[in-house]
């Protein structure tokens, strides 16, 4: 910053004055040529005066304007005895001066280079504004690389507050009195405390910036510290904590992925989509989709898919079970035979981290498409990571569960519905079956003489003629109904949509079918036995669940009481 030479003269100069080499020049130049000299700053301070008894009798006397750089910087008045060497001695003068005043500039100079020597370095943006004009006299290069503003753009303060504040009404107000604010502070002699604010930068996007104002003399310097990678960071914390949260609810595994999905998708750049892609049982191709900003014919063509190298980023990542980073679809051969369908969704890259269970299995991808060829960042590879690890997290949480609800809900010995459930289910089915108006039944069923066959092969043989006698029963119901183990050698088969009648000829077949099984005894010999079922339905009147058991049940009796092996329906007395 150079200072001006008017405000050298005025402010500096007079108190350069004592500068002994300076006035050791002028006197003796007066001493020398027989002069008086009178001289005066710019604005008319007298600032320097000798004389002696020969120059105040001089008569010739000369007044002269000191210019330095075409700035008038003050006048001399000589006072000399011989006129003709008037011009001689005020060039001289001159000269002495001028010289004295380009070293201080120099000097000045020196420091103020030193000055945006160092401001240039700084790691943060800093701007220095003359408080009197309000000219942005200085921006270093880290103003213009976090705003993107030159000094042209902004040449003053009130230019540079309406690129970085355009909306005009928070200038009139919130700007105007925190210009005060930094004002009064000033005045008080007090530090302006800093602030956080939003800056709009010449490319029209904003950043979240940490202000501080200091003063420099008349200058006002002020530094912004970049906040919005911070803020990037803190998003990115809160995307993470909030899908852990998920994670803790009840929500069920799709809401969770969607969820990842959805969250990610906030969190990075617009125009970027993400999904989870499920691998089926077989862990060879695609079963699933959760891409909800993708289109639905993009994620039905992905179903069925067989993965394999070449299969897409998705596709590829899942077969090698390491991440695929595709930058730019169109060239990369693994999209070569998928080209159309990344047209079809607008995605030209995609990057794919596989999802591992624990045992390090492929359960599916997860990946981020763009809409334009571009590569991650170390950030971007971070957050993929945790997304695929996440949706692992969910998917074994949710198996563990579902292995949980058929450890809870199922019997033990025969891979039926427990008692437990099946009344659970019996009760959904009634209501529904008033709802709709279609009858539903029950059947109870038990092997006959059950404790002579525990007698006689024992009871490892026992328990394999009850499963057995299970798995025939759920292929013969099929999807007709249910069947479920009460309890000891007892089932029961609810029959959503059957009325007695029907139920009943259910039931018969099943009798027939399980008095053809043989079940090996463990020797030579095998095991034959039969059941005994009572039917009930709603058909004709509404009842309680426990009222339609207790008539299957009645049913079952008389069926034993007839000699077993066959299929009673409960009739009403009459
Ligand atoms: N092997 C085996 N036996 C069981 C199991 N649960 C109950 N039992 C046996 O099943 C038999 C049931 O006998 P009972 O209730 O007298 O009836 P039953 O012999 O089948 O005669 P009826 O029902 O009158 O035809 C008992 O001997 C029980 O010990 C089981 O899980 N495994």
């Amino acid at each position: 910053m150079t200072p001006s030479l008017d405000t050298l003269c005025h402010s500096q100069f007079d108190c350069r004055l004592d500068n002994p080499t300076l006035l050791k020049a002028i006197t003796n130049l007066c001493e020398a040529t027989d002069s008086g000299l009178l001289l005066h700053s710019a604005n008319g301070t007298e600032i320097f005066r000798f004389s002696s008894l020969r120059t105040r009798q001089a008569q010739h006397q000369v007044t002269s304007i000191l210019v330095h750089h075409l700035e008038r910087i003050g006048t001399v008045k000589l006072n000399v005895i011989d006129p003709d060497k008037a011009d001689a001695i005020m060039m001289c003068v001159k000269q002495i001066i001028e010289s004295s005043l380009d070293q201080d500039v120099t000097s000045e100079n020196n420091e103020n280079h030193h000055f945006r020597d160092i401001l240039n370095a700084a790691p943060i943006a800093i701007s220095y504004i003359n408080g009197q004009t309000r000219n942005v006299e200085f921006i270093n290069p880290m103003f213009q690389e976090v705003f993107g503003y030159s000094l042209d753009d902004i040449p003053t303060m009130d230019d540079w507050l309406e690129r970085a504040y355009p909306d005009e009404s928070f200038r009139n107000n919130i700007i105007a009195s925190r210009s005060q604010k930094i004002a009064d502070y000033r005045t008080l002699g007090l530090p302006v405390p800093d602030i956080r604010t939003h800056v709009v930068c010449r490319d029209g996007s904003t950043r979240q910036v940490l202000q501080r104002v200091r003063w420099l003399g008349e200058h006002r310097v002020t530094s912004y510290m970049d906040l919005s990678a911070l803020s990037e960071t803190e998003n990115r914390m809160q995307t993470r904590y909030g899908m852990l949260e998920m994670l803790l609810t009840n929500a069920t595994l799709d809401e969770v992925l969607i969820s990842i999905v959805r969250r990610i998708e906030n969190n990075i750049n617009t125009g970027s989509r993400c999904s989870v892609l499920l691998l089926d049982k077989t862990h060879t191709s695609f079963e699933k989709s959760y891409a909800p900003s993708l289109p639905k014919n993009y994620n039905d063509a992905i179903i069925g898919v067989q993965i394999g190298l070449g299969v897409g980023s998705c596709g590829t990542a899942a077969y090698l079970g390491k991440r695929v980073i595709v930058e730019d679809i169109m060239t990369n051969e693994y999209w070569r035979d998928f080209t159309a369908l990344a047209q079809l969704a607008g995605v030209q890259s995609c990057w794919s981290q596989p999802i591992l269970n624990s045992a390090g299995d492929v359960l599916g991808t997860f990946a981020i498409y763009n809409d334009t060829p571009s590569s991650p960042n170390n950030d971007d590879i971070d957050l993929i990571g945790f997304a695929a690890r996440l949706a692992a997290i969910a998917i074994e949480n949710r198996s563990t569960q579902l292995d949980l609800e058929n450890w809870a809900f199922s019997d033990h010995l025969t891979g039926l519905v427990n008692r437990r459930r099946f009344f659970e289910l019996a009760e959904r089915s009634l209501v529904e079956s008033y709802q709709q108006h279609i009858p539903m039944s029950v059947v109870i069923l038990d092997v006959d003489r059950f404790k002579k066959i525990n007698d006689q092969f024992g009871h490892i043989v026992g328990d394999n003629v009850l499963k057995a006698l299970a798995k025939c029963s759920k292929h013969v119901i099929g999807n007709q109904g249910v069947v479920g183990r009460l309890g000891g050698e007892e089932f029961t088969i609810l029959l959503p949509e059957s009325n007695l009648l029907q139920a009943t000829s259910i039931a018969e077949s099943l009798r027939q079918e399980l008095a053809k099984l043989s079940t090996p005894d463990g020797s030579e010999d095998i095991v034959k036995f039969t059941v005994s079922c009572g039917v009930s339905s709603n058909d004709d009147l509404e009842i309680s669940l426990d009222e339609l058991v207790s008539r299957a049940d009645h049913a079952l009796y008389q069926a034993k009481r007839n000699g077993r092996n066959c299929v009673i329906a409960y009739q009403q007395p009459e």
